[in-house]
């Protein structure tokens, strides 16, 4: 069985009269360890997904196993624990808090969680060892989207799933940020989801799953997936 697996998830949501299917039985699997990158135009479902797999919000329908777990039948009780022990989260807007340092934003986080990762040494990982005490509004974009990554990393999840990370960068600061969940992913094993509008990253990516109205439309894999710095768009 496969480490993530989702079958035929559906979720709905009811707008007054209106039913809009945001994921309409969609299904796939990923490995542990794998770098999978969900692609698709606005609208067509991959927050939903993301959501869904993190525990945010429940399916209406279909099953969701992470690491042999029924995580489409928890309770609201369990999907909290889910949230704050296994899944770490990346948001485009970085989403810190902006009266903590770059080192209590990464602590903080730690402290909810069974068995952290030292946060120094993880802000060092994600190459920020000499902004350990800097307020987010004394970092660079990119800077602030490596504080989120070392937050959601410091957690040891099983799961990173990153939504636009990306997405308020500019292209070379948005690289490395790519670069770094890459590796982040082939030197520490971890399972890494990414999504994006950006179809040109997809060689970088063990599988790209592209989602269409809702559907999976198809899933590619790459057999050898390239550095991503070695990608130009
Ligand atoms: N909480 C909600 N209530 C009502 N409709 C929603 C809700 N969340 C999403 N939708 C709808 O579900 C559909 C899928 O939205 P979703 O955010 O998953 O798409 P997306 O692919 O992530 O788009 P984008 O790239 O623009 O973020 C859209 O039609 C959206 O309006």
């Amino acid at each position: 069985m496969a480490y993530i697996s989702l079958d035929q998830v559906v979720k709905r949501y009811q707008m007054g009269e209106v039913t809009i299917t945001a994921a309409d039985h969609i299904s796939f699997d990923i490995d542990k360890g794998e770098f999978v990158i969900i692609v698709g135009p606005s609208g067509a479902g991959k927050t939903t997904v993301l959501n869904i797999l993190g525990g945010m919000d429940a399916c209406d329908e279909g099953t969701i196993t992470v690491d042999g777990s029924p995580v489409s039948s928890y309770s609201s009780r369990q999907l909290t624990t889910y949230r704050r022990y296994d899944i770490g989260f990346v948001f485009q807007f970085y989403n810190l808090v902006q009266n903590l340092t770059a080192l209590e934003n990464v602590e903080l986080a730690a402290q909810i969680c069974k068995d952290p990762l030292d946060a120094g040494d993880v802000l060092r990982h994600v190459g920020l060892g000499d902004r350990l005490n800097n307020f987010p509004a004394q970092l660079s974009g990119g800077e602030q989207q490596r504080v989120a990554i070392a937050r959601a990393l410091a957690k040891n999840p099983k799961l990173l799933l990153c939504d636009e990370p990306t997405g308020a960068l500019d292209y070379v600061t948005g690289k490395s940020i790519l670069k770094l969940l890459q590796d982040t992913c082939r030197q520490q094993g971890m399972t890494v989801i990414v999504i994006t509008h950006n179809t040109a990253i997809a060689p970088m990516a063990d599988k790209v799953i592209h989602v269409k109205n809702g559907r999976v439309d198809r899933i590619d894999r790459n057999p050898s997936p390239t550095p991503v710095e070695e990608i130009e768009w």
